[in-house]
């Protein structure tokens, strides 16, 4: 029988070697599993590809090998190992170094059972079972505080912020240099603990087909606890259940959209019959939205550079029974499609910045050259989003990350290119206050 951490360390290879996001792969790989070991194989692959850095920094004392004379095969069994110890409080320690020394069988290295064992058990000897509220070299963060370690093997944060964040809370050190003069420190350690804590789910409840209160209703008749949120549409789970298994998912009767996300086709506030352009579309979140906010009347044209992602708008418009969109596919530098619209959504590709605790990987993917392509990108799309809006019409802007370069940043630019061109509204989301970070503006064409 497959067990949940022979999933995940089959998860962490095949990421590795297919070039493939874990948390996908993850899905379809735990789906034989039991639910409570389904969590257990999610929990672990995500874990350790989110705190990566952390493992790292926790194992380096005890691991005389250099890196590269170790299996990679292997490096995942001691991170899962060590995840399991220092960053859950579930699981016995012994019990964790005793399924990792089988795993070394399972991954093909028997001859590494010994070297598994010794690694583990100094790794088990260094966390303990008290917590503490401060950041220290011997403090490792834990959910919302510090645990302790027998010693200190974590920098010291008086000495070195950057380096402290960047092993204890694993942020790439150029993330961390980058963010550390901009935030203050206790600002660091709150968005540190964000990223590490799997997000919330915000389902959007489809206006077409039913209201927030019915639905809550009915969540709560089928036992599921919900809360409302601040956007009228907004419920948080506060169960565990997987997605389609809550009731009315097959009619429709949601979509799961995080609560910041709600707010940017909401600042757009489309009527119903006008003529709108999504021009990132893709995989129709936004999309959807609009239709809902336009009682499914008019159309919008829903435009994307990826058909597989394409596919996804038209399959969500199908489940929540939106009728009024037009997909079309572009090539990477065409144009998009004609005006004049009556309004125009530009949800650009971004640096994900401010969804890092939502994609675990995308913190190790995103690379500080990257920026300036983006930005690059996000200018010339916004100004052809603009171009085929009609006079006096309304653009909406919008990103998910936490960069002023590619918030405001590029409305200022686009601002200075087109007189005339105002700027009514912008909001700058703080990542877990309460949803995703983000951003967006709403800006109006000159007549
Ligand atoms: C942030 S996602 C959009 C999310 C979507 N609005 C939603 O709410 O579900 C950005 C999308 O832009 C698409 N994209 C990338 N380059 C593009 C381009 N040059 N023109 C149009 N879309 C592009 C990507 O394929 C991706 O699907």
């Amino acid at each position: 029988m497959t067990t949940a951490r022979q999933v995940a360390v089959d998860v962490l290879n095949l990421a590795r070697t297919q070039k493939r996001y874990a948390s996908e792969l993850v899905d379809e790989q735990a789906a034989r599993l039991s639910p409570q070991d389904r969590r257990l194989a999610v929990q672990l692959v995500m874990g350790v590809v989110r705190r990566r850095a952390t493992l790292d920094a926790l194992l380096k004392p005890f691991v005389r090998t250099p890196t590269h004379a170790v299996q990679e095969r292997v490096w995942d069994v001691l991170h899962l190992g060590t995840f399991q110890m220092a960053l859950l409080s579930h699981i016995p320690k012994h019990a964790a170094v005793h399924e990792s020394v089988d795993l070394a069988t399972y991954v093909g290295s028997p001859q590494a059972k010994g070297f598994v064992n010794g690694v583990l058990r100094r790794v088990s000897e260094l966390v303990t079972d008290e917590f503490v509220d401060y950041p220290y070299s011997d403090t490792l963060p834990f959910e919302n505080n510090y645990r302790k370690l027998a010693k200190p093997v974590l920098p010291d944060p008086e000495r070195d912020e950057a380096a402290y964040l960047a092993a204890a809370f694993s942020w790439p050190r150029w993330l961390a240099d980058r963010w550390l003069p901009r935030y203050e420190w206790h600002k660091c350690l709150r968005l540190g603990f964000w990223f590490n804590q799997p997000p919330p789910l915000w389902l959007r409840v489809n206006k077409l087909k039913t209201d927030r209160e019915t639905y809550r209703l009915r969540l709560s008749a089928a036992t599921i606890a919900a809360e409302v949120g601040d956007h009228p549409q907004s419920l948080k789970l506060l169960d565990h259940v997987p997605v389609r298994d809550l009731p009315g998912y097959a009619e429709g009767d949601f979509a799961i959209q995080d609560v910041s996300a709600m707010a940017v086709a909401t600042a757009l506030n489309p009527s119903p019959g006008m003529r709108v352009l999504d021009l990132c579309a893709a995989p129709g979140g936004k999309t959807t939205h609009l239709a809902e906010l336009m009682h499914n009347r008019g159309t919008i044209v829903a435009c994307d550079v990826e058909q597989k992602r394409l596919d996804t708008v038209t399959s969500l418009c199908q489940r929540l029974g939106v009728t009024i969109v037009e997909t079309k596919l572009l090539g990477e530098n065409s144009d998009p499609p004609a005006g004049p619209f009556h309004a125009a959504l530009l949800d650009v590709p971004c640096s994900n910045t401010g969804v890092l605790g939502r994609r675990p990987e995308v913190r190790w993917r995103i690379k500080p050259t990257e920026f300036e392509h983006l930005i690059r990108l996000q200018t010339r799309l916004l100004l052809q989003a603009i171009e085929q809006v009609r006079p006096g019409g309304v653009i909406v802007y919008s990103t998910c990350s936490i960069e002023p370069d590619e918030n405001t940043g590029v409305v200022n630019a686009v601002r200075r290119a087109i007189p005339g061109l105002t700027l009514e509204a912008d909001h700058a989301a703080i990542p877990g206050q309460p949803g995703d970070g983000g951003y967006w503006a709403r800006l109006r064409k000159p007549q």
